[in-house]
């Protein structure tokens, strides 16, 4: 997961940067900062089919992949699913998981997204 450089930005990619920083920030602890590795979470690759972490999608949001608001979040939401589906309910991973779904979700809240709409034509 490497960062490029940025390149000319969309509105919606803006609005996914803004966004991605939100959501971020509500991961201080950095545990979803990256793609989980085998070494750090044993058997996650055989138990988790579609990984997912911020700074892939970052790079998902730099190559404007997502063409929507929905595909964005549906990779945020599998990103949280991932962690609940690994971890134990009692670890810090799924609680924290749990916790920024729903922070994130709430984000997209209709009449929370006036910076959407203003961003994007
Ligand atoms: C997101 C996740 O499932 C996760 C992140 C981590 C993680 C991420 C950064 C540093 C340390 N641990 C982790 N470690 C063990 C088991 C699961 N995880």
């Amino acid at each position: 997961c490497v960062l490029r450089q940025r390149q000319e930005r969309t509105p919606l990619q803006r609005a996914l940067e803004h966004l991605l920083k939100k959501l971020e920030q509500r991961d201080p602890q950095q545990f979803f900062a990256w793609p989980v590795t085998d070494n750090i979470a044993p058997g996650y690759s055989a138990i988790i089919t579609s990984p997912m972490d911020f700074c892939t999608m970052r790079q998902k949001v730099d190559d404007n992949q997502y063409n929507n608001l929905q595909d964005f979040l549906a990779d945020f939401k599998l990103m949280c699913t991932n962690a609940m589906q690994y971890n134990q309910s009692d670890t810090i991973y799924y609680k924290t998981s749990k916790k920024l779904l729903h922070a994130g979700l709430r984000l997209v809240q209709p009449d929370k997204i006036g910076w959407l709409i203003t961003l994007t034509p």
